[in-house]
């Protein structure tokens, strides 16, 4: 189902059983077996037994001191959800949608580079997990495989992420052929002017072992210099209007912590907003980004849909972050944790396990719909 074409497996000591290699002697996981899921915490420790030592550092890491990393979790611990136990409610409706696609549940799959890192399907198999399990797959513009090989992979819906290019035809084209390929929105991601200092990855000499599907002529490299090299490290309204212009469809800006600059992406002509501070990886010292999400819910009024990322693990943060104004949440690790440990399989398990959650929790605290749980008030932890 890719181009990435599975090598035998090396016998190395240590080597996870089902590993194969793929070009560059990398070791990439190429199980497909049912996944069996408890919580989706634990799954990191599960997925760094599959996954190369380089590739989860640059994974599971964040900038600096991973304060923010961290932060993103202990966030949610601050703002509570009271049970209700008469309400006469029973088998909640998770279905939503989200710029006009319909969803199964307010879960969707936000973009991330690489997923050849974690499996030989890389995101053909992610884009199968993701159409079985009813949502929407954010696909990077540093994705292993192109574009177009991704929108074959599976029909589901599909939103396709812009890192803004110095080159500007090259960006242009690129949105061009994501409308061509069928994805439904463009995710602008503004939060990545420069790249953060992921220090485990550094120390790792982390280096990407493929070239990016979607940057031919690039050689692999590291992080931090393709970054350098490739992405436009000055982003205003103009990188909006380009975007909307040249793409012809909604424009998600990406990353948006302060009131302020949600004003202006939504003056811009935003479609929605993603309130993220991409997991803790960028500015290590932000705050959480469940702490941003009230103040940007309450500048933008409503007047567009907002997408929430960063650290959410839980049916509960799920819930949290619906009734602190979010219309849908994204999720980015914890679907490559799902992929490394067992393909298209692991992918849709990852999302099945949050939905049951989502859906527990809804029962708990007495709401049938998603609309409910964005009408539901949370009580501050004293
Ligand atoms: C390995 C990795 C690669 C990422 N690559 C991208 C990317 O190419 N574009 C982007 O906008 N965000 C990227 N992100 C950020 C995610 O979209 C998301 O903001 C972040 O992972 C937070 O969600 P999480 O806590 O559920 O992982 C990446 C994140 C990770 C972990
Ligand atoms: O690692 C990231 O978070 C990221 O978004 C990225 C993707 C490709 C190159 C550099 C950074």
């Amino acid at each position: 189902a890719t181009s990435l074409q599975a090598e035998p497996a090396l016998a190395r000591p240590g080597q996870a059983p089902a590993a194969a290699t793929s070009p560059g002697e990398f070791i990439v996981s190429r199980t497909e077996a049912p996944l069996d899921l408890i919580n989706l915490i634990d799954i990191e420790t599960r997925a760094s037994r599959v996954l190369a030592p380089g590739a989860f550092s640059y994974i599971a890491g964040g900038a600096g001191d991973e304060w923010t990393l961290r932060e993103n979790r202990n966030a949610f611990n601050r703002q509570l959800i009271v049970p209700r136990v008469l309400s006469g409610k029973t088998a909640p409706d998770l279905r939503t949608q989200i710029l006009g696609t319909a969803i199964v549940s307010p879960i969707i799959i936000t973009p991330v580079a690489a997923h050849g890192l974690a499996h030989i399907t890389a995101e053909a198999g992610t884009a199968r997990g993701a159409a079985a399990a009813g949502t929407i797959l954010g696909v990077s513009t540093v994705s292993t495989l192109a574009l177009e090989q991704v929108a074959a992979a599976a029909a589901g819906p599909k939103w396709f992420h812009l890192y803004m290019l110095q080159d500007v035809a090259y960006s242009a084209k690129l949105l061009r052929r994501a409308r061509a390929a069928g994805y439904r929105a463009i995710v602008l991601t503004a939060d990545t002017t420069v790249v953060g200092n992921r220090e485990d990855s550094l120390r790792q000499r982390f280096q990407f072992p493929l070239q990016p599907g979607n940057l031919l002529g690039d050689d692999p490299a590291a992080p931090i210099p393709l970054a350098r090299r490739t992405f436009e490290s000055r982003l205003d309204r103009k990188t909006i209007e380009f975007a909307i212009r040249e793409s012809g469809l909604p424009v998600i800006v990406k990353g948006i912590n302060h009131p302020d600059d949600a004003l202006l992406a939504i003056d811009a002509g935003a479609a929605a907003i993603q309130v993220s501070n991409h997991g803790g990886r960028q500015l290590d010292g932000a705050p959480g980004a469940f702490s941003v999400l009230p103040a940007v819910a309450k500048a933008v009024n409503q007047r567009v849909p907002i997408i929430f990322d960063s650290g959410v693990r839980r049916g509960q943060d799920v819930f949290k972050a619906l009734a602190s104004g979010a219309d849908v949440v994204a999720i980015g690790r914890p679907v490559i944790y799902g992929l490394a440990l067992s393909g298209w399989q692991g992918v849709r398990s990852v999302l099945e396990l949050l939905n049951r959650e989502l859906s527990m929790t809804m029962q708990l605290a007495g709401v049938h719909t998603v609309a409910d749980i964005r009408a539901t008030a949370l009580q501050p932890a004293v």
